[in-house]
């Protein structure tokens, strides 16, 4: 694979002093799924709008397709496509029309083929005459995806693309962001949903204060950091843990019919096998037994917890 996007010790300082980008660094390979979190102020939005050249870097230096975003600004542009978490469309203007001028606005010639694909692609096509008042809120966002991808980005920018919208809705982008992706767009939204990273990333970047403090391969982040559990439900409750367990430091659950094991998966021994062992030496009789993994969300709150932000 190769890297679409280069982003080299970003800085960004507003006017006022206030340092929003402190060095980011990070390389973006084409046809991927980022996915940016972090807390309220992080810099998400500050990276994004510098990357399109909405925000002028105070320092380093980012590259798309190659292109510098600075002297080689047109070039860079052109091969980005930005979702705004506002929806600013006219709202007495056709669907067709309305993609067909942002298309315009980057100089390309017009090509309805190439936007009847893009209406297909988001399941707005037998909405291409409506006027954009009568489409839903869910359309509206659509509409905001299909204006970003009129003039053939490479790299499409999301930024939030599910705030506020209901939960059938919100599944609705996830599958518009796989399409896009089974069609080799590459995309960086911001979120704060951690379920949606969980859901469509490839891989998760987490801001916090201007500082990329991780980027890592989702299923590696999850498997690297998620603490394992598991669950042993017993026949009859128990009022203390037994002499025998002390040494599991289990907890207990469920009025005490459950008994709540932590282990690291990535330990020498998990003592799953001296646990049971040690539960049947007790006296203890099992109900059932479960496993459950620590979820992105649990990651993410202990990475970012004590940030004030
Ligand atoms: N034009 C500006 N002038 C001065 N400070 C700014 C400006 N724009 C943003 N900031 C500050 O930079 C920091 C980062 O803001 P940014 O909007 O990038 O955060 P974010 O991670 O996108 O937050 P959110 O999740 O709330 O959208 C914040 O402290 C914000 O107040």
């Amino acid at each position: 694979m190769s890297v679409i996007l280069s982003i080299r010790d970003l800085q960004k300082t507003y006017a006022g002093g206030f340092q929003a980008l402190k060095g980011v660094s990070l390389d973006i390979e084409q046809g991927e799924i980022l996915a940016l979190l972090g807390p309220n102020g992080a810099g998400k939005t500050t990276l994004i709008s510098t990357i399109c050249g909405i925000t002028t870097p105070t320092g380093g230096q980012v590259t798309v397709g190659g292109y510098d975003i600075i002297t080689e600004f047109r070039g860079a542009r052109s091969l980005i496509g930005l979702v705004p978490q506002e929806v600013n469309l006219q709202p007495f203007e056709t669907l067709m029309n309305t993609v067909r001028f942002s298309r315009g606005l980057f100089g390309k010639p017009r090509n309805d083929a190439y936007v009847e694909n893009v209406l297909r692609t988001l399941s707005l096509w037998d909405k291409k005459d409506n006027q954009i008042t009568t489409l839903s809120g869910g359309m509206k966002r659509r509409v905001l995806i299909a204006k970003a991808l009129s003039h053939e980005p490479r790299v499409l920018f999301l930024d939030e693309p599910t705030a506020g919208v209901d939960v059938d809705l919100r599944k609705d982008m996830w599958d518009t962001v796989a399409d896009l992706k089974a069609d080799g767009v590459t995309i960086i939204l911001t979120t704060h949903y951690i379920e949606e990273a969980e859901a469509i990333a490839d891989r998760v970047g987490i801001i916090t204060r201007g500082e990329l403090v991780l980027v890592e391969e989702k299923t590696a982040l999850m498997a690297r950091m998620g603490r394992k559990q598991i669950e042993v439900q017993l026949t009859a409750p128990l009022q203390s843990i037994p002499a025998p367990l002390e040494k599991y430091a289990l907890e207990l659950c469920d009025g005490g019919e459950g008994l709540i094991y932590t282990y690291d998966v990535h330990g020498p021994r998990t003592g799953i096998t001296g646990l049971l062992n040690s539960i049947a030496e007790a006296g203890l009789t099992l109900r059932d037994v479960q496993t459950r993994q620590s979820s992105l969300e649990d990651i993410f709150v202990d990475l970012v917890k004590g940030d004030p932000s």
